[in-house]
C-alpha cells in the first residue's frame, strides 16, 4: 500500500487501498432513500425528504459516518453525512459533508498533542459537499472507552472487517486554529443521529474559539484588522467568515516583515513543491552590518533598484483589498476562480499578486486560513507555453511529466471529486507570452477554475485588458465569467508617493522633493510606469554619487569612505552638490534617452524604423508580443494607406492585396525617393535581426515566419516618439 508524500494536493487522509472499496467494481447507479410514513411518526421527519442513498447493496444514512475517496487516490477521509442534496450545480447526487480530520493534518507542529492514539480522529466544525461518486464505505467511530473494549490490545488487527475503518474520536479541533475541544466521550454526544448533528457542531464551534485572536483583537482591534485577516468572534466558519466584508476589506497592504515564502517557482524546469523560499530578493530588508556602514547613496540605490521588495505599496490599496478579498474567499469556499489582471507594465501587478500571496501565507502559518498551493508561472520563463502543463502538474504532484501528459493528467484531476482537495493558486506572469496559436493552454487555465472540484484558483497577468476577447472568443471569454481587475498607470502625485516611500530611512535627504516631483511628472507624462520612473531616480542618485566622488577623493577604507559620503550628505542640505536636484534627473533622463541603443534606433533608416513601428502597432493591436512577419507587413501597408490617403494616393485596394511586397514595390515606383526605400523591407528586417533588435524566425523575411522585439517596447517607442518620418504616417506613441 503506497502512501500518498506529505506535499500531496491534498489534506493526510487515511491509507486506502482500491480492494477496501466498499462499494465493490459494480457500476450501480446511485439511488435515493426518501423517508416514509414509519419515519414520518417516529422521528418527526417530513414525508419524502431524502434520508439516505443507495448503490447496489451499499446504503447510508443522515449522520453516518462514511469513508470517501478521491479517483486514483489511495487515501480516504472520514466525514458524517449532514444532508443530502438531490442535484449539485453540476447536476450530480451529492451530500453535505462534516469532516473528521486526522492528527496528520495539524500544521502547527507546536500545538499537535503528544498523546494522540493511531486511529484517533478530531471532529472539525468545517464542512463542504461533495459528490456520492465520492463516498468509498463506511467508517466506525467510537469513544475511546469503547474501542478499548472491543479491541483490548489498542489496535485494530488487520484480519478484523474493521481494520482501516475503525477510528477512536475524543476531543474536536478547528485545525485553522489549531483549538482543541475539551476531552469528551464520543458516545455521549453523538449517537449516529441526524439529531445530534446540530448539538456537536455547536459543541465544536464553541470549545474551538479562538482564544488567542479574541485577546489580540481586545489588545488592539485595528491593528488586528489591518494586520492580520481578523475574523470577528465566533465565526470562524465559513459562511460567517465570508459574510463579513467591510472586516476582509480592511486588510490593507501592509508593512512587510522579514519572512521566507513558500512558493513554487519554474526555473530551468526545475520547480519546488511547497518549499519555502524567497522568490525575490530581500536584501532590502535584512539589515546586515554593512547597511549601517553604507553611504546614504548605496542605500537610496538599493531601495530604489526595481529588483527590491518595497517594504509597502502606497497607491495599490484597493487592488490590493480586491485581489486579497478573491483569493481568501475562494480558498476558504474550496472554490475555483479566475481574476485576470492587467495594466500596462511598471504599474505594480505583479509586485501586488506577490504581495498578496505573501500575506495569505501568513495568514496559513498563523492558522487563520487554510494551507494552499502556490505556482508561479511566467510566461517570459518559458520555451513552449504547454509547459506550463508540466509546471501545474509538478506542483500539484511533485512529479514530472511531459506536458502532453500533464495535459491529460490536470483534465482527469479537475474533473474528478476530491474531498479535501488543497486549493492551488497560480500566478500566470506575462500571459501574451503563454499565448499559442489555438489558444488552447490560456483556455484551459481559464476553463478549469469553473470546474466544480478543480480548486484552482488563477491569476492571469497581462498588460492588455481584452486579450481574453483577442484571442478567445467574446461568447467563450464571457462564459468563464473572469472577474477583471485593472491597473491603471500611476499619475505624478503616486509616482511621488512611490519614489519617497522607497526612499523612507535614507539619512541625509539626498533627493530634492522637487528632483522626485520632477521625475514624477517626467514619466507620468508618458507612461506611468514606477518602473521607468525609479529607474531615472535610482541613475541620478547613482550621478551624483559620482560627482562627490570626484569633489573628494577616494578614502582609504570602507568605513572611512561611507563617513566621507553621509558628511557630503549632510552638506548637502545647505549646497546641492551631493544631492539629486531636478539638474542631475534632467542629466539621468538625458542619458537613458542617448544610451547607444538608442542613439542606433534613432539613426535608423526608415525601412528599419517602419518595421520595428509596424511590430509596436502590430503589437499593441493583438495585445500579443509575438506576431507572423506577413502580419508585420499588414500592419506597413495600413500605416501606408493612411500616408497615401493624405498624399490623394492610392496604395492599397481593401483587402484586395496580392502581395504587400509589390504593392510596395508599386507604391515605391509612385512615390518620391524617401519611398523607394521601402523596397528594402526585407532587407531591413533581416538586418535588424542580425543587429538583435528584433528575432525573425529562421532570420528569413516570409510571410509565416515569426517575429518579435528583443528590446524593450519601451526603448523603441522612446527612440521613435519625435519622429517626423513616424509621425507622418499616424503612428503615434
Ligand atoms: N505602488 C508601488 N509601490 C512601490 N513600488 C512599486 C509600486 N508599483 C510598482 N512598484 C515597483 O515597480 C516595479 C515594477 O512593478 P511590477 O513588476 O509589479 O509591475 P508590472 O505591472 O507587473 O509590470 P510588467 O507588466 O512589466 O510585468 C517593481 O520594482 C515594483 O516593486
Amino acid at each position: 500500500m503506497t502512501r500518498r508524500a506529505s506535499l500531496s494536493r491534498y489534506l493526510p487522509g487515511i491509507a486506502r487501498d482500491d480492494s477496501d472499496d466498499e462499494l465493490g467494481d459494480d457500476d450501480h447507479p446511485w439511488e435515493w432513500i426518501y423517508s416514509s410514513s414509519k419515519d414520518e411518526t417516529k422521528k418527526r421527519i417530513p414525508r419524502h425528504q431524502i434520508i439516505g442513498a443507495r448503490m447496489g447493496t451499499f446504503e447510508c444514512y443522515l449522520g453516518d459516518c462514511l469513508l470517501l475517496k478521491a479517483e486514483g487516490s489511495n487515501e480516504a477521509w472520514v466525514a458524517i453525512v449532514t444532508e443530502f442534496i438531490e442535484s449539485d450545480q453540476d447536476g450530480d447526487m451529492a451530500a453535505d459533508f462534516l469532516w473528521f480530520s486526522t492528527e496528520k493534518e495539524i500544521r502547527n507542529s507546536d500545538r499537535k498533542r503528544t498523546d494522540f492514539l493511531v486511529n484517533e480522529l478530531y471532529i472539525t466544525p468545517t464542512s463542504d459537499v461533495n459528490p456520492l461518486a465520492s463516498i468509498n464505505g463506511k467508517a466506525q467511530v467510537l469513544s475511546h472507552q469503547s474501542f478499548l473494549r472491543e479491541y483490548p490490545s489498542g489496535k485494530v488487527p488487520r484480519s478484523s472487517p474493521g481494520y482501516n475503518k475503525t477510528f477512536v474520536c475524543r476531543r474536536g479541533c478547528n485545525i485553522r486554529t489549531t483549538t482543541y475541544t475539551n476531552e469528551f466521550n464520543w458516545d455521549d454526544i453523538y449517537s449516529g443521529k441526524p439529531e445530534d448533528i446540530e448539538d456537536l457542531l455547536e459543541l465544536v464551534r464553541r470549545e474551538t474559539k479562538s482564544t488567542r485572536k479574541r485577546r489580540r483583537a481586545q489588545e488592539n482591534p485595528t491593528a488586528a484588522i489591518s494586520s492580520t485577516n481578523y475574523h470577528p468572534e465566533g465565526e470562524d466558519d465559513a459562511d460567517a467568515y465570508l459574510s463579513d466584508d467591510a472586516v476582509r476589506h480592511e486588510v490593507s497592504t501592509p508593512r512587510k516583515k522579514q519572512k521566507t515564502m513558500r512558493v513554487v517557482t519554474p526555473s530551468n524546469r526545475k520547480i519546488m513543491v511547497k518549499k519555502a523560499l524567497e522568490f525575490t530578493p530581500l536584501g532590502t530588508r535584512i539589515l546586515s552590518p554593512s547597511h549601517h556602514q553604507s553611504s546614504p547613496f548605496q542605500i537610496a540605490r538599493a531601495q530604489l533598484h526595481v529588483a527590491s521588495v518595497p517594504t509597502s505599496l502606497p497607491c495599490r490599496e484597493s487592488e490590493f483589498s480586491v485581489v486579497y478579498s478573491h483569493l481568501e474567499a475562494a480558498i476558504t469556499d474550496g472554490s475555483g476562480a479566475c481574476i485576470y489582471i492587467s495594466g500596462t507594465p511598471g504599474t505594480g501587478k505583479t509586485a501586488t499578486v506577490r504581495e498578496v500571496v505573501s500575506r495569505l501565507d501568513d495568514a496559513v502559518r498563523s492558522d487563520e486560513l487554510d494551507d494552499f498551493i502556490f505556482v508561479e508561472i511566467n510566461g517570459m520563463k518559458i520555451t513552449d507555453p504547454h509547459q506550463s502543463y508540466s509546471l501545474l502538474w509538478e506542483a500539484l504532484r511533485g512529479q514530472r511529466v511531459s506536458p502532453s501528459q500533464a495535459l491529460d493528467l490536470l483534465e482527469r484531476e479537475f474533473s474528478t471529486p476530491s474531498p479535501r482537495r488543497v486549493p492551488c493558486v497560480v500566478l500566470m506572469d506575462e500571459l501574451d507570452q503563454l499565448v499559442t496559436k489555438n489558444q488552447s493552454v490560456m483556455y484551459n487555465f481559464f476553463n478549469w477554475p469553473g470546474l466544480r472540484h478543480s480548486r484552482l484558483i488563477v491569476l492571469a497577468v497581462a498588460n492588455t485588458m481584452d486579450l481574453p476577447e483577442r484571442t478567445l472568443s467574446n461568447k467563450i471569454s464571457s462564459r468563464l465569467g473572469l472577474t477583471r481587475i485593472t491597473f491603471p498607470g500611476y499619475n505624478h502625485e503616486q509616482l511621488m508617493k512611490i519614489i519617497q516611500s522607497r526612499l523612507e530611512g535614507v539619512p541625509g535627504h539626498i533627493v530634492e522633493p522637487d528632483a522626485i516631483q520632477f521625475a514624477s511628472r517626467k514619466v507620468a507624462a508618458v507612461s506611468g510606469d514606477a518602473r521607468r520612473a525609479l529607474d531615472i531616480c535610482r541613475r541620478a542618485v547613482e550621478l551624483a554619487e559620482a560627482d562627490v566622488r570626484v569633489a573628494n577623493p577616494e578614502p582609504s577604507t570602507p568605513s572611512k569612505r561611507a563617513k566621507a559620503l553621509i558628511g557630503e550628505a549632510d552638506k548637502g542640505k545647505s549646497s546641492s552638490r551631493g544631492r539629486v536636484t531636478i539638474a542631475t534627473v534632467k542629466r539621468a533622463i538625458n542619458e537613458a534617452t542617448t544610451n547607444p541603443l538608442q542613439q542606433y534606433l534613432r539613426a535608423l533608416p526608415f525601412a528599419s524604423k517602419l518595421v520595428l513601428a509596424s511590430i509596436l502597432v502590430r503589437n499593441e493591436r493583438t495585445g500579443l508580443s509575438d506576431s507572423t512577419y506577413g502580419d508585420v507587413l499588414e500592419e506597413m501597408s495600413r500605416a501606408l494607406l493612411l500616408d497615401a490617403g493624405s498624399r490623394r494616393v492610392a496604395l492599397v485596394k481593401g483587402n484586395n492585396m496580392k502581395s504587400i511586397n509589390s504593392q510596395m514595390g508599386a507604391y515605391a515606383r509612385k512615390q518620391d525617393t524617401r519611398l523607394a526605400r521601402i523596397a528594402g523591407i526585407n532587407t531591413a528586417a533581416v538586418e535588424l535581426t542580425g543587429a538583435g533588435i528584433i528575432i525573425l524566425e529562421g532570420q528569413r523575411a516570409e510571410r509565416p515566419s515569426k517575429v518579435r522585439l528583443a528590446v524593450g517596447d519601451e526603448e523603441v517607442k522612446l527612440a521613435f516618439r519625435d519622429d517626423p518620418e513616424i509621425k507622418a504616417l499616424g503612428i503615434a506613441f
